[in-house]
């Protein structure tokens, strides 16, 4: 897919690993919403981007990608405000243990309602284009990660839900290429989690040992990260693909045995 006038809309657009997805399409010249819960974040980073790529090519649209009608609200106004719909990616996502009802809410049940409303807007089934669809999930998914269960769990539906629905788009011929993003750590936000009692809960007292685990494996940089999205979003070939990206082994492949009778 050529990325040059189509419209892509990023959730949790506005910092980390959304803002570098957002910017490597800009780059391209792709028309990219910012969809994302912080207003203030994402004034700055819409000024910064009008700056860098011109103030006709972004927009911000303030959402919390919990609240169902909001997000069919920013779908709605993404496309009202640009003409059409090509790439969505369902990026937003935390790290909390003692809420973990949010965690599930933010990191699954909204890429599960992004990713539905993403084919509303973009599924031959609904008279449209095509597309694609990206849903962030983690090497969380993968490895034994005992102090972050809800997250781990929220991380392993992204990625049952996504291989499923994009085995539907296939043989429904909706039109809609759906895969998945599974980073090792990433040097964002996101991992100052890790110090606070309000996100960790009672695993607090293993803070050290996450931190250990971030020097064992290293942290990578978002730029690596949106050089994986846009393989996943641009080669016509990927559908229910899942890549991982570690600090050992780069941008790969996860492989799946085929199943046996
Ligand atoms: N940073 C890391 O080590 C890794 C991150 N990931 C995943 O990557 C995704 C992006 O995370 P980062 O960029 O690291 O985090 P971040 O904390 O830097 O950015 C997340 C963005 O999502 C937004 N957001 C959070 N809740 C929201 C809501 N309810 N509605 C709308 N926007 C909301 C935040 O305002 C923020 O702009 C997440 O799904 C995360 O689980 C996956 C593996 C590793
Ligand atoms: C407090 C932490 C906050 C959030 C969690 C974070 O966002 C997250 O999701 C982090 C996940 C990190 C996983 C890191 C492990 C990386 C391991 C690899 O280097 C192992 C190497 C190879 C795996 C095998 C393979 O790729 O085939």
């Amino acid at each position: 897919m050529a990325l040059r006038g189509r419209v892509a809309l990023v959730t949790g657009g506005v910092q980390g690993i959304g803002r570098a997805a957002a910017e490597s399409l800009l780059e391209k010249h792709a028309k990219v919403a910012l969809v994302d819960l912080n207003q203030s974040v994402g004034e700055e980073c819409k000024k910064e981007l009008d700056e860098q790529y011109g103030q006709d090519n972004s927009i911000f649209l303030q959402c919390d990608v919990t609240d169902g009608g909001k997000l069919q609200e920013a779908f709605k106004s993404t496309v009202e405000h640009f003409g059409r719909l090509d790439i969505v990616i369902n990026n937003a996502g935390i790290n909390n243990e003692k809420n973990w009802e949010k965690t599930i809410e933010v990191n699954l049940t909204s890429v599960i309602k992004g990713t539905y409303l993403a084919l509303e807007h973009m599924s031959k089934e609904y008279g449209k284009e095509g597309g694609v669809i990206i849903n962030v999930s983690s090497m969380a998914a993968f490895l034994h990660s005992p102090y972050q269960p809800v997250y781990t769990a929220t991380k392993h539906g992204v990625i049952g839900f996504s291989r499923a629905l994009a085995d539907a788009s296939e043989h429904c011929n909706y039109g809609v290429r759906i895969n998945v993003l599974c980073p090792a750590f990433v040097d964002t936000q996101l991992l100052l989690s890790v110090d606070c009692e309000e996100t960790m809960g009672k695993f607090i007292k293993y803070k050290d040992d996450l931190k250990q685990k971030m020097d064992k494996y290293g942290v990578l940089k978002p730029s690596l990260i949106a050089e994986g999205m846009m393989r996943l979003v641009t080669d016509e070939s990927l559908n229910g693909a899942v890549m991982k990206i570690t600090c050992s082994k780069g941008i790969h492949f996860h492989v799946y045995e085929p199943l046996s009778a």
